[in-house]
C-alpha cells in the first residue's frame, strides 16, 4: 500500500513498450517517491512487467486489470484504489493504424478512436473530479508528434491524436483553476511493439478498395521510408520514460513535451507557414522526390531549419 508521502501513479497499457518502461522507472525510484499502479487489459501478459520490475513488484508496484475501452473495467479498477487517490494519471494505452484510407473499414477506424481518444477521455472523466476536489494532481497524456503534424498513410491514427490534443488544450485551461496539471508527451518514432504490430498488420493487408497506384505508393514508397525514419530517429521506450519522469518531477511542468529534437523542424514548419503549404509540399518532396535518399534524412531535416527556407515560408507573396 502507498505511504502518505508517496505519490500514487496509475498508468494504462503497461503490458509492453512505453507504459511498461515508465512503470518500472518510477517504481525503481531510489527515494521510493512513487507507488505505481501498473494496469493492463489482459493480466495474462504481466510476466514481462513483473520480471522488469524485480524487487519493486509487490512493494512500490502493484498490478491491476484495466481496459480503457470499458466503463465497467475503469470504474472497478479506480474504486479498488485506496480513497480513489490517484496523484498522477498516465494515459499511455494506444493503438496504431496504417494504410490507405480506402482499405480501412469504419469499424477499424472507430476502434482506434475508442482506444486512443475515448479511452483517455474515459480515464480522465473517472479520475479528474477527485483531483479537482483535492485541488491537486497531474494528468499525463501520451500523445505523439502525429498529434501536431499529420503523416501520410497514418490518417486515422493522426486524427485520433489530434483529437486528444484538442481535448487537452481546452481542458488544461480549466484545470489550472483547480491546481490540476495536464501535460502532453509527444514522442516521434519509438522502437516498441507498436511498430512491429503495425508492420504485421500491413503484411496481412489485402487493400480492398484501393487502386494499384495507391497500394504501390504505400508499399514501395511509404513503408521503406518509414523504416528508414525509425532507424534514423527512433528512440527507446526508456528515453520516453525518462522524459515523462522529468515532466512529473518538474516544478512547473510544460504542457507540450516533444521528446525528440530531430522532429522539431517538422513541427516548426507548420507554424512557419500559416497556409499549410510548406508542410504539405515538404512532406511530398521528402517522400516522393527524396525517398530513395531517405538514409540522409537527418541532413534534409536539418536543412529545413535554415533561415533561407524560413524566410521563404513567411514571405508575404
Ligand atoms: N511507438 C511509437 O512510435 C509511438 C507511440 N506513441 C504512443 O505511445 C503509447 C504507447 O505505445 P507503445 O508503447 O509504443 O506501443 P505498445 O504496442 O508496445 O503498447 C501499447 C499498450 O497499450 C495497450 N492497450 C491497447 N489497447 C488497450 C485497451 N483497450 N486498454 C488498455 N490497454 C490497451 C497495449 O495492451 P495489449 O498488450 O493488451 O494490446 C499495450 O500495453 C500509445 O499511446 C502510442 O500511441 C506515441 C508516439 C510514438
Ligand atoms: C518524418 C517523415 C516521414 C515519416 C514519419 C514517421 C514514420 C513518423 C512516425 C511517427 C510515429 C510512429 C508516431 C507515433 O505516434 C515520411 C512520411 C516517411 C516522409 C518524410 C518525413
Amino acid at each position: 500500500m502507498a505511504s502518505a508521502s508517496q505519490r500514487v501513479v496509475l498508468i494504462t497499457g503497461c503490458s509492453s513498450g512505453i507504459g511498461l518502461r515508465i512503470a518500472v522507472l518510477l517504481a525503481k525510484d531510489e527515494q521510493k517517491r512513487y507507488y505505481v499502479i501498473a494496469t493492463m487489459r489482459d493480466l495474462k501478459k504481466k510476466d514481462k512487467l513483473v520480471q522488469a520490475a524485480g524487487d519493486a513488484f509487490g512493494n512500490t508496484l502493484t498490478l491491476q486489470a484495466l481496459d480503457v475501452c470499458s466503463d465497467d473495467s475503469v470504474r472497478q479498477c479506480i474504486s479498488a484504489v485506496k480513497d480513489r487517490r490517484v496523484d498522477i494519471l498516465i494515459n499511455n494505452a494506444g493503438v496504431g493504424l496504417l494504410g490507405p484510407v480506402e482499405s480501412i473499414s469504419l469499424e477499424q477506424m472507430k476502434m482506434v478512436f475508442e482506444t486512443n481518444f475515448f479511452g483517455t477521455v474515459r480515464m480522465i472523466k473517472e479520475i479528474m473530479p477527485d483531483m479537482k476536489r483535492r485541488r491537486a494532481g497531474h494528468i499525463i497524456v501520451m500523445s505523439s508528434v502525429m498529434g501536431m503534424q499529420g503523416v501520410v498513410f497514418n490518417d486515422v491514427y493522426t486524427a485520433s491524436k489530434f483529437a486528444i490534443e484538442g481535448f487537452c488544450e481546452s481542458l488544461a485551461v480549466q484545470l489550472l483553476k483547480f491546481n490540476v496539471k495536464l501535460s502532453l508527451i509527444e514522442p516521434g518514432p519509438v522502437h516498441t511493439e507498436f511498430e512491429a504490430k503495425m508492420m504485421e498488420e500491413v503484411a496481412k493487408m489485402e487493400f480492398p478498395g484501393a487502386d494499384a497506384d495507391t497500394v504501390r505508393y504505400f508499399k514501395d514508397v511509404y513503408i521503406p521510408s518509414s523504416i528508414d525514419i525509425f532507424e534514423a530517429m527512433g528512440q527507446k521506450p526508456d528515453d520516453i520514460a525518462k522524459c515523462t519522469k522529468k515532466v512529473i518531477e518538474s516544478r512547473n511542468p510544460r504542457f507540450r513535451n516533444l521528446t525528440n529534437s530531430l522532429y522539431t523542424p517538422i513541427v516548426a514548419m507548420k507554424y512557419a507557414d500559416e497556409t499549410g503549404g510548406l508542410s504539405v509540399h515538404t512532406f511530398y518532396n521528402l517522400l516522393f522526390n527524396f525517398g530513395s535518399l531517405m538514409h540522409i534524412t537527418m541532413n534534409i531535416l536539418k536543412c529545413l531549419t535554415c533561415s533561407c527556407l524560413r524566410r521563404r515560408a513567411i514571405s508575404p507573396d
